[in-house]
């Protein structure tokens, strides 16, 4: 593009060898790019991109390369067309030491052992059939938060959306994770704390990997590693117990002899397949650290910013449910799985949430292994990658009307009929595309599609006496999963 050019001009750099690099704002000495970046990084570096007319940035945060994109074009360049080269991830010391390694499959780098433990999660763990087999669980889940909600109703009280949102995800992972028999001893509310206490860390844009020297001789570095041994330790201390328990249950010679039952929990699966897959205690703990980390906040953020936005806008909440309640027989009191099929309206309005409020606004960091050239210049290998997901599902060069919630625009007819979030529409990629594509979509629409639809559909929502909707603050906090800032508090109402 013409701007493209304009930027080229004025910031032409080129590596060693004669290469052209990406084009790059003015930098600082030391800091390089790092005092540009606002709390919310996703909107800094969006504003970054747009001053400086670059889809394309090549940006120093500290001593750390990182390559900025912001088009469905460049999205497309570094997850499709360069994927193998953009398949790893960087180095930290944070999830060297929580994630065993790292020995997970979302942090750990491209290579023999990610394409392993890659394979197994998508064969065995969030296969389809597992996602149906997890049916009753959501199910049941579902109805323990809609009591929790009936009570508050009868009571005439407010609810913290956020809050019974959270513990319904929570305790839907750690249901998958463990399966039913460990329910009621407590273990699900010191699951969410450990997963709250640890999200911080794991966030990424932690000062001492912006500068790596730091981190390998300075205090500073010595703190991060004594908390994330803390955390290690909590985190060792429950998932060994649960793994021993599950080992002493029989459930895994069980689970041998049927051959990886569908309905077996996750610890039951990974057990049956520890052998062929060749996993260490280790490796299933940093398996399952991943089903936390990867599907609790996730599932949590979409839902709370969902029902924000339903409360926003009016007319999306009366047709939401007015497709539910004319699908669900009535006197059916909860909605079913079965009940979703066909609901077009429910699933456009997950998908215009997703747009608006992805949860991970810059995916993963992925992280290049070699360097490879697009558009003319050349990226270096050993540079972090980050793709703004969230700029480009709401810039007005690939949307109308970008900052309206408008979930028609995904029907038929509408603006962006036929485009979804599997990973082949580069202008919406909330769960990314490639080989690092989140293999826990289905799992994370299948819990999102029937808490919503159910939540609609037994309750009008209000909300307290004195507010009103513009009162609804949507600003955001950054983390491994964007999360809303304010509470949202409203009253539920009975049918
Ligand atoms: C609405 C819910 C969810 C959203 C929006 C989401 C989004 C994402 C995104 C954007 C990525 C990074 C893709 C990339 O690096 O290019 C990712 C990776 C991942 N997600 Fe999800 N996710 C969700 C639910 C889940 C669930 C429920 C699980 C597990 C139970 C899960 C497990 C993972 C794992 C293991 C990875 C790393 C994959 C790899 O590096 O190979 N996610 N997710």
């Amino acid at each position: 593009t013409f701007s493209a050019r304009r930027a080229r001009k004025r910031q032409p750099q080129q590596d060693d060898d004669g290469h052209l690099l990406p084009p790059s704002p003015p930098a600082l000495p030391v800091l390089g790019h790092l005092h540009l970046m606002g709390s919310l990084p996703h909107v800094s570096l969006h504003r970054l991109a747009r001053k400086h007319g670059s889809d394309l940035m090549l940006l120093r945060l500290g001593a750390m390369p990182v390559l900025v994109v912001s088009s469905p074009r460049a999205a497309e360049a570094v997850l499709r067309t360069h994927d193998l080269v953009c398949a790893s991830r960087p180095h930290s010391l944070v999830t060297e030491i929580v994630m065993y390694g790292p020995s997970d499959v979302g942090f750990v780098p491209y290579g023999d052992y990610w394409r392993r433990v890659r394979k197994l999660v998508t064969t065995h763990l969030l296969t389809v059939k597992r996602v149906q087999a997890l049916r009753l669980a959501r199910e049941e889940e579902v109805s323990a938060v809609m009591a929790r909600i009936s009570e508050a109703a009868a009571a005439g009280a407010a609810v913290d959306v956020g809050e019974l949102l959270g513990s319904f995800a929570n305790d839907l992972a750690c249901r998958a994770v463990m399966g039913k028999s460990f329910r009621g001893e407590g273990r699900n509310k010191l699951f969410r704390e450990l997963v709250s206490d640890t999200s911080p860390l794991l966030a990424g844009f932690n000062v001492e990997e912006f500068f790596p020297f730091l981190s390998r001789f300075g205090v500073l570095s010595r703190m991060v590693r004594a908390k994330s041994e803390r955390l290690r330790r909590r985190w060792d201390e429950q998932l060994d117990r649960l793994i021993e328990d599950h080992e002493s249950s029989g459930a895994a010679a069980a689970a041998s002899t049927s051959s990886k039952d569908d309905d077996d929990d996750f610890i039951d699966v990974l057990l049956s397949v520890r052998q062929e897959y060749g996993l260490t205690r280790e490796h299933m703990k940093a398996m399952l650290l991943d089903v936390f980390f990867g599907g609790i906040g996730t599932g949590a953020s979409v839902l709370e910013f969902t029902v924000a936005e339903l409360m926003l806008n009016h007319d999306v909440m009366k047709n939401l449910q007015a497709e539910i309640r004319s699908v669900v027989p009535k006197g059916q009191v909860a909605v079913s799985e079965d009940n979703l099929r066909g609901m077009v309206y429910l699933r456009a309005v997950i998908k215009e949430s997703l747009r608006l409020h992805p949860p991970t606004t810059l995916l993963t960091a992925h992280f290049t292994m070699a360097s490879f050239s697009v558009d003319g210049f050349t990226v270096p290998a050993g540079v972090r990658v980050l793709v703004n997901a969230w700029a480009i599902a709401t810039d007005a060069r690939f949307w109308e009307n970008p900052e309206a919630f408008v979930p028609e625009r995904f029907l038929d007819g509408g603006s962006a009929e036929g485009v979804g979030f599997r990973g082949t529409d580069f202008q919406f990629l909330p769960f990314g595309s490639g080989r690092r594509m989140c293999p826990g979509m289905n799992f994370g629409v299948a819990s999102v599609e029937l808490m919503l639809a159910n939540l609609v559909h037994g309750f009008d929502w209000e909300l307290p006496p004195g507010k009103v909707a513009r009162d609804i603050d949507m600003s955001e906090v950054f983390g491994l999963v964007v999360h809303r800032k304010e509470k949202l508090l409203l009253l539920p109402r009975r049918l």
